[in-house]
């Protein structure tokens, strides 16, 4: 079971552009159209599927919204910071 981080340790860790909520850690990313973000959305959810960690994913119209926290271990683990940062390197 993956350890749960401190709210101190997720702000300091977060990578650029990704904010803690206090429950998940969360990054909107805008798009010049609803079907690039679609795009985008899919090449989240393929590295997400790879490592078989899943976030929530909200597609909007010029927008998309990820959202990571670990369910099973209750909270915002290391695992979530790194796809965090492997998102920032699709965009
Ligand atoms: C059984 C459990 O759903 C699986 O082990 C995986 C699937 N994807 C997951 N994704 C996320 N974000 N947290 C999990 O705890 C998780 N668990």
């Amino acid at each position: 079971m993956s350890d749960t981080l401190s709210e101190d340790t997720i702000h300091e860790s977060l990578p650029a552009d990704w904010e803690y909520d206090g429950t998940e850690i969360l990054r909107t990313v805008e798009f010049d159209s609803y079907l690039d973000g679609v795009a985008f959305a899919r090449e989240v959810a393929e590295l997400a599927d790879e490592a078989f960690h899943h976030p929530r994913i909200v597609i909007e119209f010029r927008a998309v919204t990820v959202a990571f926290t670990s369910h099973e271990a209750g909270g915002v683990t290391e695992q979530d910071l790194e796809l965090a940062a492997r998102v920032n390197d699709l965009d």
